[in-house]
């Protein structure tokens, strides 16, 4: 039987209870939940453009990462969804800042809406 365990960091966006784990650690895999551009400590979304909020996208998802016992260099697949397709350049802008020489696999769909309306959602699996 696989044990699967949460993850929970105050310094990433509470997850809505009941409903998902930031989180979960399986068989050395961690599976992130999507991250929205969400602050912390005020619970709601940051202002700016489409590139601050990709930067405060992994920003959280690097905590919950840490917290796991990964980082951002052990991921090996993320899924960007946005909620327009003419936001790919500036997020990519900010993305390639990340994870590293060699980058995760990665799919970028753009999809009707977003929790909260946002225009971007990262979520990543990584291992330990
Ligand atoms: C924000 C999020 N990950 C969700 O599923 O609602």
């Amino acid at each position: 039987m696989t044990t699967k365990i949460p993850v929970l960091t105050d310094q990433a966006p509470k997850p809505l209870p009941g409903i998902y784990s930031q989180a979960i650690i399986a068989n050395g895999v961690v599976y992130c939940s999507g991250a929205v551009p969400m602050d912390a400590t005020t619970g709601k979304l940051i202002d700016g453009d489409v590139k601050a909020h990709t930067h405060q996208c992994i920003k959280n998802l690097t905590h919950v990462l840490k917290e796991a016992g990964s980082d951002i260099t052990k991921v090996v697949k993320v899924n960007v969804f946005l909620s327009n397709m003419d936001d790919f350049a500036d997020m990519n802008s900010v993305y390639t800042q990340y994870w590293g020489d060699v980058k995760p696999c990665r799919t970028c769909v753009a999809v009707k809406t977003l929790p909260l309306n946002t225009d971007v959602e990262i979520e990543c699996i990584a291992v330990l």
